[in-house]
């Protein structure tokens, strides 16, 4: 089966100090969406994308989507793209994002996170490199190998990369509805590299993720930040409200103290509660993703549970406070705290919103402050769950055998990706996600790094899937 995919996989190797070198390029560009003054760096790398896919022969595109709502920010292009349109050949629909979240090496860092370190262990550190710039990255190389290799591509390839994704895909989903029928009208199936294997060892076929509705509480009471000395003890306190409403969401044992969040969750199958013990997974390699022993449950199958199909909240932050080292003695005037709920089937939106606004307001409210308070989302993705019964996951399993030379796991996703359900709905075709990198990978946190026989192997396992994808009986 799939046969050229030897000499495939020869060209991949040859060339993976070249496909190093594309990924130090990428890395090199702090493309950070959630960071004004670094969105021109977000839009020059959707330029290199575009570039870098002409010079590969691929007919690419950049679309404009306008200003950021409520700024005055040009929203990063959307760099559409397409490799291919033979009428005899199935068509496979690529998405991934080109930018990243936020890094300073201040933050912790061992290197330099726009600097692309190659460790002896074979760790490709830097930020975007397992998040979402390696994946992407590895359509443009397995086109490249193929051209190297003199072997035809088995596919027509459509691609979207959007620069927004780490902060809620602003405008995509505009874009998505729209070019379904339209750019996206002769795609079979979808295919998107974006997450992570549950451990380091299986690699795993992902058929669901969880939603994310992100939140902001500003208070505010005085005119300016105030001496404490001066004004503590006699006026309101911003933070002393806001801390006490954000504690108020969530226990340390991670118990939502929302009504209504719960009772929104769908209840657990009987098939589903079978699901579980298969899966390799280990507290053991958990711990070792999460940098310390301090999870909340003991036992995996609740862990899984936990990430899979439970939401949780979790407070990300504080604007506005005074958190630099020392002891500076401020009352801040206005301060904007953050969190989010990551959703599940079968929660809505809107009834969720709604939950979340009245219980801060009630919460405010009992504190008797004379400070004002305003809540709002700043962005909310629907939860996504899909049936891997589909030649689209057929395909991808025999890649994965074939390449890692072991059946993968079937797997959800604790993390969001808010355009997945889009696409499925836009197309009306069945969506894969495929991970490239592992659960140790660090994505969002300080010293994220893909590991080389990941980006590697990861090329040939998206090239040897288009191949399987050709071979696939309809179903
Ligand atoms: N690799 C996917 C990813 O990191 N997704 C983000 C998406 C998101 C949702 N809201 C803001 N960003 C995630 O945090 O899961
Ligand atoms: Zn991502
Ligand atoms: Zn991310």
């Amino acid at each position: 089966m799939a046969p050229q995919l030897d000499g495939y996989f020869k060209q991949v190797d040859t060339l993976s100090d070249h496909f190093i070198e594309r990924l130090r390029q990428a890395v090199a560009i702090p493309s950070v969406s959630s960071e004004p003054a670094r969105r021109p760096d977000v839009v020059r790398m959707g330029h290199y994308l575009r570039d870098q896919l002409t010079k590969l022969g691929a007919t690419a595109e950049l679309r404009e989507l306008g200003k950021q709502p409520g700024t005055d920010l040009n929203l990063p292009p959307i760099v559409l793209a397409r490799y291919g349109s033979d009428k005899n050949k199935r068509t496979i629909l690529v998405y991934g994002h080109y930018d990243v979240q936020p890094a300073e090496k201040s933050d912790g860092w061992d290197t330099e996170p726009f600097e692309l370190t190659v460790k002896e262990d074979g760790r490709l550190c830097g930020r975007g490199s397992t998040d979402d710039k390696g994946p992407v990255l590895g359509w443009l190389n397995a086109i490249e190998a193929h051209q190297a290799a003199g072997i035809d591509f088995p596919v027509n390839l459509l691609m979207c990369f959007e620069g927004m994704e780490e902060y809620g895909s602003e405008g995509l989903e505009d874009l998505v509805n729209e070019e379904g029928k339209k750019y996206f009208a002769d795609a079979d199936a979808v295919c998107i590299s974006d997450n992570y294997w549950l451990g380091t060892e299986r690699p795993c076929l992902t058929y669901g993720l969880r939603g994310c509705n992100y939140y902001s509480i500003e208070i505010s009471g005085p005119g300016a930040d105030l001496h404490s000395g001066v004004f503590g003890g006699l006026a309101h306190e911003p933070m002393t409200d806001l801390v006490r409403v954000m504690g108020s969401l969530v226990e340390p044992d991670g118990t939502i103290n929302i009504p209504g969040i719960k009772e929104q969750v769908a209840p657990v199958t009987a098939d589903e509660e079978g699901l579980y013990d298969g899966i390799a997974f280990t507290m053991e390699t958990l711990h070792e993703s999460l940098g310390s022993k301090t999870t909340i449950f003991e036992d995996k199958k609740k862990t899984l549970m936990a990430r899979w199909r439970m939401p949780s909240l979790s407070l990300h932050g504080i604007e506005g406070a005074f958190s630099a080292p020392g002891a500076k003695t401020v009352i801040p005037a206005k301060v904007i705290g953050k969190f989010s709920i990551r959703t599940v089937p079968n929660m809505e939106i809107e009834k969720t919103n709604d939950l979340v606004y009245k219980f801060v307001e009630e919460a405010f409210k009992k504190l008797n402050s004379k400070n004002t308070m305003k809540v709002y989302a700043q962005h909310c993705g629907n939860w996504w769950v899909a049936s891997p019964k589909h030649w689209n996951f057929e395909a991808a399993a025999k890649a994965t055998e074939r390449v890692w030379g072991v059946k993968p796991d079937f797997t959800r996703e604790g993390g969001s990706i808010p355009i997945t359900l889009t696409f499925q709905e836009a197309t009306g075709k069945n969506v894969l996600l495929l991970p490239m990198g592992s659960s140790t990978d660090g994505a969002h946190s300080i010293n994220e790094k893909l590991d080389k026989k990941n980006y590697i192997e990861g090329i040939k396992l998206l090239g040897a899937y288009l191949h399987y994808v050709a071979e696939e009986p309809m179903n």
